[in-house]
């Protein structure tokens, strides 16, 4: 992947892992990537996942060309950036390894590795050169780990954005950036929006011409568009108008109920309405299409005195995420005691600046004519 004459991919794509963070469903796989800035000074910006360690080394020397790299520039210890520190700084003895002061603790604590005449510790603002580049650091603690910092390269006017601005999904797949950028952010950053809002302050005062994250594709044009998304994202603010419908039914009544909450909904002119089942879609993709739209259906089977498991996981982890602001209407089914929208409606209360709609389904067993007419009138109160 050509970058820059002076700045070289060396990453890896890692199409055969099975979930990222041990957790993400990663249909199309997912990038590590790694870049080496030559100039007189050489500097590698961040290492890969063990997973990728031998494609790794042989894009580095490849790039190298028998030369030595100078720095080695930490964004963060996460061990899919982080885990091959130790074998290049072993490969590299007159390499020095660049970070800020969290950087160093959390190194020691991955590998035992005696650094002590080989750290250069860069505090907010601070610059170094490599010749005709120069690099200049910022603190972005909290985006996600908290030694977090991105590097603004002067020259070329880049930013190495750590995390920031990744997505999921190998380099060589041909798929838009938006969902699966949305469904990385927010599952894995989006509890931090208050951090992430102040990087973008701090990168409203650079002139970028190109982004290059950990992860996904390096962002070269229409900047604005991503910049614009994860400020949207990380203030929690909507991204479009729509209805998101998500149900969980054990035997599929409470599923014919959200079908026809759907079915309301665009009869009563919503354009946008997306119907999810969260015992069987991707719980990842479900939390980011929460945030995605400004108003929520929630339906739910009662289960053992409270709300069948998959949507008390659901709700569990939108709280995780700070899910706030948002439009939410109840259905809620039981066959002796329906309390479903009670509990949904408890955890919701705890999440800031959520409204209910008035009307609130209560299914008993099966959806009756009276049912359909509640639909109708929770629709109603949905729909923009
Ligand atoms: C294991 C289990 C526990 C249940 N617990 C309750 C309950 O506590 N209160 C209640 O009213 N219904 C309870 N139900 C009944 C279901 O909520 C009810 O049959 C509902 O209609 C199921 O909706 P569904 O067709 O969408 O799965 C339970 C069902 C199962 C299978």
């Amino acid at each position: 992947m050509y970058i820059t004459d002076s700045i070289k991919y060396i990453g890896a794509n890692d199409k055969t892992i099975d979930l990222f963070e041990g957790q993400y469903k990663v249909p199309n796989g997912v990038s590590y990537n790694s870049y080496l800035i030559l100039d007189d000074k050489i500097a590698i910006m961040d290492t890969v996942d063990t997973r990728a360690t031998d494609e790794w080394l042989a894009n580095l020397d490849r790039e190298l060309a028998g030369k030595t790299p100078d720095y080695l520039v930490v964004s963060h210890m996460e061990p899919d950036h982080a885990a091959n520190i130790k074998k290049a700084a072993d490969k590299y003895p007159s390499m020095k390894i660049v970070g800020n002061a969290k950087t160093f603790p959390m190194m020691a604590q991955f590998f035992d590795l005696d650094l002590s005449d080989r750290k250069i510790v860069v505090a907010e603002g601070e610059t170094l050169s490599l010749g005709k580049h120069t690099l200049q650091f910022f603190m972005a603690p909290m985006v996600h780990w908290p030694e977090v910092m991105v590097t603004y390269e002067q020259t070329e006017k880049v930013l190495f954005s750590a995390d920031g601005f990744g997505k999921f999904g190998s380099l060589d797949c041909d798929e838009p950036w938006d969902d699966e950028a949305r469904r990385y952010f927010i599952n894995i950053v989006g509890k931090y929006g208050v951090q992430v809002q102040a990087l973008l302050k701090k990168a409203a005062t650079l002139d970028i011409a190109m982004i290059c994250p950990l992860h996904g594709p390096v962002l070269k044009e229409d900047l604005g568009h991503y910049i614009g998304l994860y400020d949207t994202w990380s203030s929690y603010r909507p991204e479009e108008k729509g209805v998101l419908v998500a149900y969980a039914s054990i035997y599929g009544n409470t599923r014919k109920a959200a079908e026809l909450l759907a079915e309301d909904l665009k009869a009563a002119g919503e354009k946008n309405v997306c119907v999810m089942d969260l015992c069987r879609c991707d719980l990842a993709e479900a939390i980011a299409s929460a945030f995605r739209y400004d108003r929520l259906a929630l339906a739910c089977a009662t289960y053992d005195g409270g709300m069948y498991l998959p949507m008390e996981d659901y709700l569990h982890h939108l709280k995780a995420k700070n899910f706030q602001k948002r439009k939410v209407g109840l259905i809620e089914n039981g066959s002796w005691g329906p309390l479903a929208a009670k509990k949904m409606r408890e955890v919701l209360e705890s999440m800031k600046e959520i409204t209910f709609c008035d009307t609130v389904v209560t299914v008993r067993s099966a959806v009756h004519s009276d049912n359909e007419a509640a639909l109708k009138a929770l629709a109603e109160e949905l729909a923009e």
